[in-house]
Protein backbone atom coordinates (compact mmCIF):
# COMPACT_ATOMS: atom_id res chain seq x y z
CA UNK A 1 0.00 0.00 0.00
CA UNK A 2 1.28 3.78 -0.96
CA UNK A 3 0.28 5.93 1.18
CA UNK A 4 0.56 9.99 -0.25
CA UNK A 5 -0.18 12.70 2.28
CA UNK A 6 0.57 16.37 1.92
CA UNK A 7 1.22 18.65 4.95
CA UNK A 8 0.93 22.51 5.45
CA UNK A 9 2.48 23.77 8.81
CA UNK A 10 3.17 27.23 9.38
CA UNK A 11 3.59 27.65 5.78
CA UNK A 12 5.28 24.58 5.33
CA UNK A 13 4.67 22.14 2.89
CA UNK A 14 6.05 18.52 3.33
CA UNK A 15 5.15 15.74 1.12
CA UNK A 16 5.59 12.50 2.61
CA UNK A 17 4.85 9.19 1.08
CA UNK A 18 4.78 5.91 3.41
CA UNK A 19 5.02 2.32 1.86
CA UNK A 20 4.27 0.03 4.47
CA UNK A 21 3.15 -4.25 4.19
CA UNK A 22 1.71 -5.89 6.54
CA UNK A 23 0.34 -4.72 10.19
CA UNK A 24 -0.94 -1.26 11.08
CA UNK A 25 1.13 1.29 12.90
CA UNK A 26 0.90 0.89 17.05
CA UNK A 27 2.64 -2.94 16.61
CA UNK A 28 6.12 -3.16 18.24
CA UNK A 29 8.93 -1.87 16.09
CA UNK A 30 12.12 -3.54 14.32
CA UNK A 31 11.08 -7.25 14.97
CA UNK A 32 8.38 -7.64 12.95
CA UNK A 33 8.46 -7.91 9.21
CA UNK A 34 6.85 -4.46 8.96
CA UNK A 35 9.29 -2.22 6.09
CA UNK A 36 7.80 1.76 6.38
CA UNK A 37 9.64 4.04 4.17
CA UNK A 38 9.19 7.95 4.59
CA UNK A 39 10.49 10.73 3.02
CA UNK A 40 10.07 14.65 2.76
CA UNK A 41 11.11 17.44 1.88
CA UNK A 42 11.24 21.20 2.18
CA UNK A 43 8.02 23.09 0.52
CA UNK A 44 10.21 26.25 -1.01
CA UNK A 45 11.36 26.51 -4.39
CA UNK A 46 11.33 23.43 -7.07
CA UNK A 47 12.78 19.99 -6.82
CA UNK A 48 16.35 20.08 -8.63
CA UNK A 49 18.72 17.33 -9.22
CA UNK A 50 19.84 16.76 -6.31
CA UNK A 51 16.70 16.36 -4.53
CA UNK A 52 15.66 13.63 -7.49
CA UNK A 53 18.80 11.94 -7.49
CA UNK A 54 19.46 12.23 -3.84
CA UNK A 55 16.33 11.14 -2.09
CA UNK A 56 13.01 11.83 -4.72
CA UNK A 57 14.21 8.81 -6.98
CA UNK A 58 13.57 6.92 -3.73
CA UNK A 59 9.91 7.84 -2.42
CA UNK A 60 6.78 9.15 -4.02
CA UNK A 61 -0.47 15.92 10.79
CA UNK A 62 -0.46 15.58 13.91
CA UNK A 63 3.41 15.54 14.16
CA UNK A 64 3.37 18.64 16.51
CA UNK A 65 2.37 16.78 19.04
CA UNK A 66 5.21 14.32 19.28
CA UNK A 67 7.29 17.17 18.08
CA UNK A 68 7.11 18.95 21.02
CA UNK A 69 7.39 15.39 23.40
CA UNK A 70 10.49 14.97 21.37
CA UNK A 71 11.95 18.38 22.11
CA UNK A 72 11.37 17.86 25.90
CA UNK A 73 13.62 14.68 25.56
CA UNK A 74 16.94 17.01 23.62
CA UNK A 75 19.25 19.15 25.32
CA UNK A 76 19.81 22.28 23.60
CA UNK A 77 24.30 21.97 22.51
CA UNK A 78 22.77 18.58 20.69
CA UNK A 79 20.32 20.78 18.13
CA UNK A 80 23.31 24.02 18.43
CA UNK A 81 25.83 21.59 17.17
CA UNK A 82 24.45 20.56 13.77
CA UNK A 83 25.75 21.29 10.60
CA UNK A 84 22.64 22.99 8.63
CA UNK A 85 21.65 24.96 11.99
CA UNK A 86 25.60 26.17 11.84
CA UNK A 87 25.75 26.74 8.01
CA UNK A 88 21.79 28.53 8.24
CA UNK A 89 22.83 30.62 10.97
CA UNK A 90 25.91 32.34 9.91
CA UNK A 91 23.59 33.96 6.94
CA UNK A 92 21.41 35.72 9.60
CA UNK A 93 22.12 38.72 11.58
CA UNK A 94 19.48 37.65 14.28
CA UNK A 95 21.35 34.63 15.02
CA UNK A 96 18.58 32.13 14.02
CA UNK A 97 14.71 31.66 14.92
CA UNK A 98 13.77 29.03 17.90
CA UNK A 99 11.70 27.44 14.61
CA UNK A 100 14.74 26.78 12.59
CA UNK A 101 16.58 25.68 15.36
CA UNK A 102 13.79 22.68 16.37
CA UNK A 103 12.97 22.18 12.69
CA UNK A 104 15.49 19.19 13.12
CA UNK A 105 12.95 17.61 16.16
CA UNK A 106 10.14 17.86 13.82
CA UNK A 107 11.81 16.28 11.23
CA UNK A 108 11.72 13.24 13.51
CA UNK A 109 8.21 13.69 14.75
CA UNK A 110 7.54 13.83 10.86
CA UNK A 111 9.21 9.97 10.85
CA UNK A 112 8.74 8.61 13.76
CA UNK A 113 4.73 9.20 14.11
CA UNK A 114 4.67 6.61 11.19
CA UNK A 115 7.16 4.17 13.21
CA UNK A 116 8.89 4.30 9.99
CA UNK A 117 11.95 1.77 9.55
CA UNK A 118 14.29 3.27 6.56
CA UNK A 119 14.00 6.86 5.19
CA UNK A 120 15.60 7.71 1.46
CA UNK A 121 18.03 10.92 1.79
CA UNK A 122 20.77 12.47 0.60
CA UNK A 123 24.10 12.89 2.81
CA UNK A 124 23.43 16.70 3.58
CA UNK A 125 20.16 14.73 6.12
CA UNK A 126 22.44 11.89 7.71
CA UNK A 127 23.15 14.10 10.87
CA UNK A 128 19.54 14.96 10.97
CA UNK A 129 18.91 11.09 11.13
CA UNK A 130 21.53 10.24 13.66
CA UNK A 131 19.39 12.83 15.85
CA UNK A 132 16.32 10.73 14.99
CA UNK A 133 18.14 7.49 16.01
CA UNK A 134 19.19 9.42 19.08
CA UNK A 135 15.37 10.33 19.99
CA UNK A 136 14.08 6.97 18.93
CA UNK A 137 16.80 5.16 21.46
CA UNK A 138 15.72 8.02 23.91
CA UNK A 139 12.35 7.50 23.75
CA UNK A 140 13.26 3.46 24.19
CA UNK A 141 14.77 3.45 26.78
CA UNK A 142 12.79 5.70 29.17
CA UNK A 143 9.15 4.35 28.32
CA UNK A 144 9.59 0.63 26.86
CA UNK A 145 10.90 -0.59 23.36
CA UNK A 146 8.37 1.54 20.91
CA UNK A 147 9.78 3.25 17.93
CA UNK A 148 11.53 1.37 15.39
CA UNK A 149 15.29 2.88 15.01
CA UNK A 150 14.59 4.08 11.66
CA UNK A 151 17.66 3.83 9.12
CA UNK A 152 18.98 6.23 6.45
CA UNK A 153 18.88 4.98 2.96
CA UNK A 154 21.23 6.32 0.70
CA UNK A 155 21.45 7.08 -2.86
CA UNK A 156 24.15 5.80 -5.07
CA UNK A 157 24.78 9.32 -5.52
CA UNK A 158 24.24 11.06 -2.25
CA UNK A 159 25.64 14.34 -2.64
CA UNK A 160 25.17 15.95 -6.18
CA UNK A 161 26.78 19.36 -6.17
CA UNK A 162 26.66 22.46 -7.74
CA UNK A 163 27.43 23.11 -11.23
CA UNK A 164 28.81 26.89 -10.58
CA UNK A 165 30.82 25.50 -7.34
CA UNK A 166 31.73 21.79 -7.27
CA UNK A 167 32.99 22.21 -4.02
CA UNK A 168 28.92 22.74 -2.61
CA UNK A 169 26.08 20.97 -2.56
CA UNK A 170 23.23 21.71 -5.77
CA UNK A 171 20.75 23.70 -3.63
CA UNK A 172 17.32 25.39 -4.33
CA UNK A 173 18.23 28.42 -2.87
CA UNK A 174 22.00 28.87 -4.48
CA UNK A 175 21.40 32.43 -6.03
CA UNK A 176 23.80 31.48 -8.75
CA UNK A 177 20.21 30.17 -11.34
CA UNK A 178 23.30 28.13 -13.26
CA UNK A 179 24.03 25.97 -10.38
CA UNK A 180 20.71 24.12 -9.89
CA UNK A 181 19.07 21.65 -12.52
CA UNK A 182 15.65 22.29 -11.67
CA UNK A 183 13.25 18.95 -12.35
CA UNK A 184 10.99 21.85 -14.60
CA UNK A 185 13.86 22.66 -16.71
CA UNK A 186 13.35 22.71 -20.14
CA UNK A 187 15.78 20.78 -22.34
CA UNK A 188 17.46 24.10 -23.82
CA UNK A 189 17.76 25.40 -19.82
CA UNK A 190 19.54 22.17 -18.86
CA UNK A 191 21.88 22.42 -21.88
CA UNK A 192 22.67 25.68 -21.05
CA UNK A 193 23.63 25.09 -17.30
CA UNK A 194 25.46 22.05 -18.14
CA UNK A 195 27.40 24.29 -21.06
CA UNK A 196 28.22 26.52 -18.46
CA UNK A 197 29.60 23.92 -15.56
CA UNK A 198 32.51 24.77 -14.02
CA UNK A 199 35.18 22.26 -14.61
CA UNK A 200 38.96 22.77 -15.24
CA UNK A 201 41.55 22.69 -17.69
CA UNK A 202 42.13 19.09 -18.70
CA UNK A 203 39.69 18.33 -21.66
CA UNK A 204 40.21 14.58 -20.73
CA UNK A 205 37.14 13.16 -18.88
CA UNK A 206 38.28 11.34 -15.60
CA UNK A 207 36.45 10.88 -12.26
CA UNK A 208 38.88 11.84 -9.50
CA UNK A 209 36.59 13.42 -6.96
CA UNK A 210 39.29 14.88 -4.99
CA UNK A 211 41.75 16.81 -7.86
CA UNK A 212 38.92 16.93 -10.09
CA UNK A 213 35.35 18.08 -8.39
CA UNK A 214 33.97 19.65 -11.15
CA UNK A 215 34.45 16.79 -13.98
CA UNK A 216 33.83 13.93 -11.16
CA UNK A 217 30.63 15.58 -10.18
CA UNK A 218 29.22 15.62 -14.22
CA UNK A 219 30.61 11.83 -14.21
CA UNK A 220 28.99 10.72 -11.26
CA UNK A 221 25.71 12.56 -12.41
CA UNK A 222 25.78 11.13 -16.01
CA UNK A 223 26.08 7.77 -14.54
CA UNK A 224 23.18 8.49 -11.74
CA UNK A 225 20.66 9.31 -14.25
CA UNK A 226 21.81 6.50 -17.12
CA UNK A 227 21.63 3.78 -14.07
CA UNK A 228 25.28 3.10 -14.81
CA UNK A 229 28.45 2.40 -12.64
CA UNK A 230 30.88 5.12 -13.07
CA UNK A 231 33.11 3.11 -14.43
CA UNK A 232 30.49 1.92 -17.75
CA UNK A 233 29.82 5.97 -17.56
CA UNK A 234 33.55 6.44 -18.23
CA UNK A 235 33.82 3.89 -21.20
CA UNK A 236 30.90 6.39 -23.14
CA UNK A 237 33.18 8.93 -22.85
CA UNK A 238 35.92 7.83 -24.11
CA UNK A 239 37.67 10.08 -26.46
CA UNK A 240 35.14 13.13 -25.68
CA UNK A 241 36.05 16.11 -24.52
CA UNK A 242 34.88 17.79 -21.62
CA UNK A 243 33.22 20.24 -23.69
CA UNK A 244 30.87 17.37 -25.84
CA UNK A 245 30.80 15.76 -22.57
CA UNK A 246 28.99 18.55 -20.94
CA UNK A 247 26.26 18.38 -23.69
CA UNK A 248 26.12 14.41 -23.44
CA UNK A 249 25.75 14.70 -19.75
CA UNK A 250 22.68 17.01 -20.56
CA UNK A 251 20.81 14.94 -22.84
CA UNK A 252 21.02 11.71 -20.30
CA UNK A 253 19.41 14.56 -17.76
CA UNK A 254 16.64 15.33 -20.24
CA UNK A 255 15.98 12.00 -21.11
CA UNK A 256 15.48 11.06 -17.89
CA UNK A 257 13.09 13.69 -16.24
CA UNK A 258 11.10 13.69 -19.67
CA UNK A 259 8.23 11.24 -18.60
CA UNK A 260 8.61 13.09 -15.17
CA UNK A 261 8.11 16.41 -16.64
CA UNK A 262 5.13 14.66 -19.12
CA UNK A 263 3.59 13.21 -15.77
CA UNK A 264 3.71 16.56 -14.12
CA UNK A 265 2.24 18.62 -17.24
CA UNK A 266 -0.77 15.77 -17.04
CA UNK A 267 -1.32 15.93 -13.15
CA UNK A 268 -1.00 20.10 -13.53
CA UNK A 269 -4.25 19.31 -15.59
CA UNK A 270 -5.90 17.46 -13.49
CA UNK A 271 -6.55 19.60 -9.87
CA UNK A 272 -9.09 17.40 -8.93
CA UNK A 273 -6.70 14.15 -9.15
CA UNK A 274 -4.55 15.95 -7.08
CA UNK A 275 -6.43 17.22 -4.64
CA UNK A 276 -8.06 13.82 -4.06
CA UNK A 277 -5.24 11.74 -4.04
CA UNK A 278 -3.98 14.74 -0.98
CA UNK A 279 -7.34 13.68 0.64
CA UNK A 280 -7.09 10.19 0.83
CA UNK A 281 -2.92 10.29 1.68
CA UNK A 282 -4.03 12.20 4.41
CA UNK A 283 -6.63 10.16 5.53
CA UNK A 284 -4.56 7.02 5.69
CA UNK A 285 -1.56 9.00 7.05
CA UNK A 286 -3.91 9.97 10.02
CA UNK A 287 -5.15 6.18 10.73
CA UNK A 288 -1.53 5.31 10.98
CA UNK A 289 -0.17 8.17 13.03
CA UNK A 290 -3.24 8.16 15.73
CA UNK A 291 -2.71 5.90 17.32
CA UNK A 292 0.97 6.02 17.44
CA UNK A 293 0.24 9.20 18.90
CA UNK A 294 -2.17 7.96 21.22
CA UNK A 295 0.11 5.25 22.37
CA UNK A 296 3.00 7.81 23.16
CA UNK A 297 0.53 10.05 25.06
CA UNK A 298 -0.43 7.19 26.84
CA UNK A 299 3.51 6.14 27.73
CA UNK A 300 4.57 9.41 28.78
CA UNK A 301 1.87 10.03 30.83
CA UNK A 302 -0.49 12.64 29.08
CA UNK A 303 -3.70 10.41 29.13
N1 LIG B 1 22.54 18.28 -3.66
C1 LIG B 1 21.91 17.22 -3.18
N2 LIG B 1 22.36 15.97 -3.45
C2 LIG B 1 21.71 14.87 -2.99
N3 LIG B 1 20.58 14.94 -2.23
C3 LIG B 1 20.09 16.16 -1.96
C4 LIG B 1 20.73 17.36 -2.40
N4 LIG B 1 20.00 18.42 -1.95
C5 LIG B 1 18.98 17.90 -1.24
N5 LIG B 1 19.01 16.54 -1.26
C6 LIG B 1 18.07 15.61 -0.62
O1 LIG B 1 16.76 15.90 -1.10
C7 LIG B 1 15.80 15.69 -0.04
C8 LIG B 1 14.97 16.96 0.13
O2 LIG B 1 15.85 18.06 0.44
P1 LIG B 1 15.44 19.19 1.46
O3 LIG B 1 16.61 20.07 1.67
O4 LIG B 1 14.18 19.82 1.01
O5 LIG B 1 15.16 18.30 2.78
C9 LIG B 1 14.93 18.85 4.01
O6 LIG B 1 15.14 20.00 4.29
C10 LIG B 1 14.29 17.89 5.03
N6 LIG B 1 14.46 18.49 6.34
C11 LIG B 1 12.82 17.66 4.63
C12 LIG B 1 12.08 16.76 5.57
C13 LIG B 1 11.09 17.13 6.43
N7 LIG B 1 10.65 16.02 7.11
C14 LIG B 1 11.35 14.93 6.70
C15 LIG B 1 11.29 13.59 7.09
C16 LIG B 1 12.13 12.70 6.45
C17 LIG B 1 13.06 13.09 5.47
C18 LIG B 1 13.13 14.45 5.07
C19 LIG B 1 12.28 15.35 5.71
C20 LIG B 1 16.60 15.36 1.23
O7 LIG B 1 16.64 13.96 1.41
C21 LIG B 1 18.02 15.86 0.92
O8 LIG B 1 19.01 15.13 1.61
Amino acid sequence: MAIRSMRKARGCWSFIRALHKGPEAGQTPQKDAVKRVFSGIQPTGIPHLGNYLGAIETWVSEHTQLSWILTCMVRLPRLQHLHQWKVKIATQKHGGTVGLLTYPVLQAADILLYKSTHVPVGEDQVQHMELVQDLAREFNKTYGEFFPVPRSILTSLKKVKSLRDPSAKMSKSDPDKLATVRITDSPEEIVQKFRKAVTDFTSEVTYEPARRPGVSNLVAIHAAVAGLPVEEALQHSAGVDTARYKLLVADAVIQRFAPIQREIEKLKTDRGHLEKVLQVGSAKAKELAHPVCQEVKKLVGFL
